[in-house]
């Protein structure tokens, strides 16, 4: 034998307002929501029916319910019976299951939110001439059906829903917070909604909704200023037909972390869905703030985010290309403002310039970029120098920026956030571009040696010097370069850089890593840091005129501190040490005397 199911009304109120529903305010726009379906459902009938819904909270209705009217469609005893009394019936569906198109609500459970809030529905409702029938639905899970006697009937054709509120849900009745509420979800929808004596609907939504209609940027200005509280950069009218969606997008005034997503504003239907949709824009667009109406994608049950189906995937692609075209557009008619936005977002477009082709053309022709000839896109550069050479980290720049500048090299800076994944990436993109990363030890291929003869010369000099910088794993070089101001750089090549780390680590490890540590150590190639003293430097040829080892040693430490902290590279403890050392012992030959 077949039986049925039994439904604990009050396990699934529970179940509603503790894990489908955020927050039990979402009363007042379920109410609103068959109120319009029912008045949607009776204009296809009659397409001069009124078209209002009143709401009259406790303060109006003067019996401490609030009541719900509307003009719509109304029902019968026997829809009562079947809509009403069963959960998850609705008639929103046509006969294979499917939402219909023009209904906002489809599953057949937004009534029983009213219970988030009330102890007691009641419904009074009349279709066409048929009888007026009340329900009255109790929060136990009981209802109750008759019909009104002939001088009872409603004189209108329509349906009023009564609320009796529960105990401890009088905030949600104050009159303020449902005109807040009916604002909120209900601005936009097509039929006046009223609470009391004020209109809660505003009409038309301020963008676009038809294909070729005008855009209003004021309207859209004063839109987002409202409602998003910013006054955009940019107002982008956005358009998917497939979606059934229109709307715009603010491009935020300032700059926002790419990692916090801002939520869209979504609108299904012209009723708010939420004010926190995720996944609308492609990741990388987070310096726009979206805000739309769909009649096409789906809303979840708790009508509090978008389902993730194939249809909001290819609508986010469609989005992102708009939003693309917006900023090639900008930068082909107006690029002083794409000079504007790259300064607020340009973290933004270049981590999209990571994956995007055109975006990285958009960074090449517009992005100014740091070198040590002054700021240039990176279009300039090669247009200056054919090819792009560039530093890939901050440091490498610091070092190598006025050194190159003086050999009449052309660097760019790509120490900063994706520049050198993005310079890197251009010949992938463009293969006549060129590109070269200099490394500080390229420089000392580039320094003049000095003549055989005064080489010779300095050996001895140069052999205390080396003595001097050994146990720093330091090899002293002497060439002739510009500027002449400079006397010494340290040099320090990728592999060298790695095992000054390594050193670095060494000194603080504890016994266990400092065995693997001196494992690597030793694997690591033999190439060593570079003290290159500049012969053109008249206090270094002074140095190397010295005849004193000790004078010479000193000297030659402190010339190593200083290039140290010229090249902003890290100081370790045994630098710290001899910067020490050598201060003191030059301060010490340079105030002579007896104690
Ligand atoms: N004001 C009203 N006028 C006429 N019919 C109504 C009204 N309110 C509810 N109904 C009927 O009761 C049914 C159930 O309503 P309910 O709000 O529970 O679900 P729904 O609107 O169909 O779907 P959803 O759960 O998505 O809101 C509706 O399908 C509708 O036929």
């Amino acid at each position: 034998m077949d039986r049925t199911f039994q439904v604990d009304l009050r396990g699934v109120v529970d179940l509603l307002s503790h894990h489908l529903y955020g927050s039990p305010r979402v009363y007042v726009r379920e109410l609103m929501q068959n109120a319009v379906d029912a008045i949607t459902a009776r204009r296809n009938a009659e397409p001069d029916a009124p078209a209002l819904v009143r709401i009259e909270p406790p303060e109006l209705t003067g019996d401490g319910t609030l009541r719900v009217h509307d003009t719509g469609i109304g029902l019968t005893e026997a829809q009562v019976h079947e809509l009403l009394a069963t959960i998850g019936r609705s008639s929103k569906r046509d006969v294979l299951g499917f939402s219909r198109h023009e209904f906002l609500g489809q599953f057949g459970i937004g009534l029983l939110s009213c219970f988030l809030v009330a102890d007691e529905i009641r419904v009074v409702t009349r279709n066409g001439d048929h009888p007026t029938v009340h329900w009255t639905g109790y929060a136990d899970g009981r209802y109750a059906v008759r019909l009104a006697p002939p001088q009872e009937a409603r004189a209108e054709v329509g349906t009023t829903v009564t609320l009796v509120p529960r105990h401890d849900a009088d905030q949600w009745y104050a009159t303020a917070t449902v005109t807040e509420l009916a604002r909120l979800y209900g601005s936009l929808l097509p039929v006046t909604v009223r609470v009391g004596s004020v209109v809660t609907t505003a009409g038309e939504p301020p963008w676009p909704t038809s294909p070729g209609a005008p855009v209003d940027r004021a309207a859209l200005i004063g839109y987002a200023r409202e409602t998003l509280g910013v006054d955009p950069f940019d107002v982008v009218p956005l358009r998917v037909p497939e979606a059934g969606l229109t709307g715009v997008a603010f491009i935020l005034p300032t700059a926002v972390n790419p990692a916090a997503r801002a939520g869209h504003r979504v609108y299904l239907k012209r009723m708010l869905l939420t004010e926190h949709a995720d996944g609308l824009l492609p990741d990388w667009a987070f310096f726009a703030h979206c805000v739309v109406d769909t009649s096409e994608l789906r809303p979840t049950a708790s009508r509090e985010a978008l389902y993730e189906d194939s249809l909001l995937t290819s609508t986010r692609e469609s989005l992102g290309a708009q939003i693309r075209g917006w900023l090639v557009r900008l930068a082909k008619h107006q690029p002083g403002r794409l000079a504007e936005f790259l300064q607020v977002h340009h973290l933004g477009v270049k981590a999209l310039a990571l994956h995007d082709d055109e975006m990285l053309n958009l960074v090449d022709q517009w992005w100014p970029m740091d070198t040590n000839v002054g700021t240039l896109t990176l279009a300039e550069f090669r247009q200056r120098y054919g090819l792009v050479r560039y530093a890939a980290s901050l440091d490498e720049f610091r070092q190598l920026a006025a050194v190159a500048a003086a050999q009449d090299l052309a660097v760019v800076n790509g120490g900063y956030t994706y520049d050198s994944e993005l310079i890197e990436r251009l010949p992938t993109v463009d293969r006549t571009v060129l590109i070269e990363r200099l490394e500080p030890s390229d420089l000392t291929t580039r320094f003049h040696a000095l003549e055989p003869h005064v080489e010779l010369a300095l050996r001895p000099f140069l052999t205390a010097a080396g003595r001097a910088l050994e146990r720093l794993g330091c090899e002293v070089l002497i060439r002739a370069y510009d500027p002449a101001s400079l006397p010494a750089l340290y040099l320090l090549s990728r592999s060298a850089a790695f095992t000054d780390q390594l050193t670095a680590s060494r000194d603080k490890a504890d016994e266990l890593w400092g065995g693997v540590l001196d494992a690597l150590a030793a694997s690591a190639p033999a190439d060593r840091p570079q003290l290159v003293l500049n012969h053109r430097n008249p206090l270094v040829r002074r140095i190397t005129a010295l005849g004193d080892p000790e004078l010479v040693g000193l000297a030659v430490e402190a010339l190593y501190g200083q290039a140290l902290l010229l090249g902003h590279h890290p100081i370790r403890a045994a630098d710290a040490a001899l910067l020490n050392s050598s201060f003191l012992g030059l301060l010490g030959r340079a105030v002579p005397g007896q104690e």
